[in-house]
């Protein structure tokens, strides 16, 4: 029988205002997957905006919000539709399979369960969705540092400038570029060039902490951080944090005329979104800024005027 790859249990949450059946879903999968319960509609939602599971058990009849009605919320939020929805159902009748059908489900499991045919189901399921998961990724990485790549920055950045729009929160953008870099690689070969990219991508991710900051790889030798609800003098700070992190990595650049290491400039910019605003604009004001670091000397922060 296929299972799945020992580093990835799959997570699946079973919703079930009966704790009985919850029990027995537990016992059939527990052994493979890592198993979440929820006992009502409003619970399942509640845990999907936390901890993310990859595959969902819902029962259709539940008091209050249900399972329909569970299904229909998840896939018409971005961030949960993608996460396949198995019904376990105790009706035979076709308007209530087409209902389901409807609401988004990825398939049926039939009470009273089998639980070898609950088992294979789950397992297709969570199988197509973690390939799916990892193809998303490797389409969403920059090749030679692994940091999200221009297409996620740019996808992200759009969503965030528009909820940012909503919310009345900051957005901070900081445009990073590695100091006469052409001269590095002149020197030290472009296969030490790439080696250093890789160092400067995984400093500058190690050192944003907050779960929805995010570093990519913008242009060649050019980063871009992205962080939400960061005002002027915040974004300042990471700025200044994260030029000294660069500087700290002590790889040698014998041909810089700013430092004998490889040195960052970095371009800051900070708006309060409107909510049909451009995040366009926002890009234009971190390269005005990083432009004038450039010009004042590179190896150093500037703030947008
Ligand atoms: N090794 C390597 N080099 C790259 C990569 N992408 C861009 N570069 C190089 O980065 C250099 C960027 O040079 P410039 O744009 O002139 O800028 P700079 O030398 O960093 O000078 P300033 O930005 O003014 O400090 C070019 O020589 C590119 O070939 C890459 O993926 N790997």
């Amino acid at each position: 029988m296929p299972k799945l790859s020992p580093e990835r249990r799959g997570r699946v949450l079973v919703v079930d205002d009966q704790p009985i059946n919850i029990r027995m879903l537990h016992a059939v999968l527990a052994e493979e997957f890592e198993v979440f319960a929820a006992t009502s509609g409003e619970q399942a939602l509640e845990f999907c905006r936390g901890n993310k599971p990859d595959l969902i058990l819902l029962d259709v009849v539940m008091p209050g919000m249900d399972g329909l009605e569970v299904c229909r919320r998840l896939k018409q939020d971005q961030d949960t539709r993608a996460i396949p929805v198995i019904f376990v159902t105790a009706g035979t009748l076709a308007e209530e399979e087409n209902a389901c059908w409807s609401a988004g489900a990825a398939d049926f499991v039939s009470k009273p369960v089998n639980p070898l045919t609950l088992r294979n189901r789950v397992l297709a399921h969570l199988q197509f969705k973690l390939h799916m998961d990892a193809l998303q990724a490797m389409a969403f990485a920059d090749g030679l540092t692994g940091v999200a790549n221009r297409r996620l920055f740019d996808d992200t950045l759009n969503a965030e400038f528009r909820r940012c729009g909503r919310s009345g929160e900051p957005l901070a953008m900081l445009m990073i570029d590695v100091d006469c870099f052409k001269r590095y690689n002149d020197r030290y070969g472009h296969q030490a060039g790439d080696d250093c990219l890789k160092r400067v991508a995984l400093a500058l991710k190690e050192h944003l902490k907050r779960p929805y900051d995010l570093v990519a790889r913008y242009g060649g030798e050019e980063f871009a951080c992205m962080l939400p609800d960061t005002d002027e003098a915040g974004a300042l700070a990471i700025a200044e944090e994260l030029r000294l992190a660069i500087a700290a990595l002590a790889i040698a650049h014998a041909d810089s005329p700013v430092a004998d290491h490889v040195t960052i400039s970095v371009g800051v910019a900070v708006l309060r979104p409107a909510p049909d605003g451009d995040s366009a604009a926002l890009l234009g004001l971190a390269d005005q800024a990083l432009y004038r670091a450039k010009h004042e000397g590179r190896d150093r922060c500037r703030l947008a005027a």
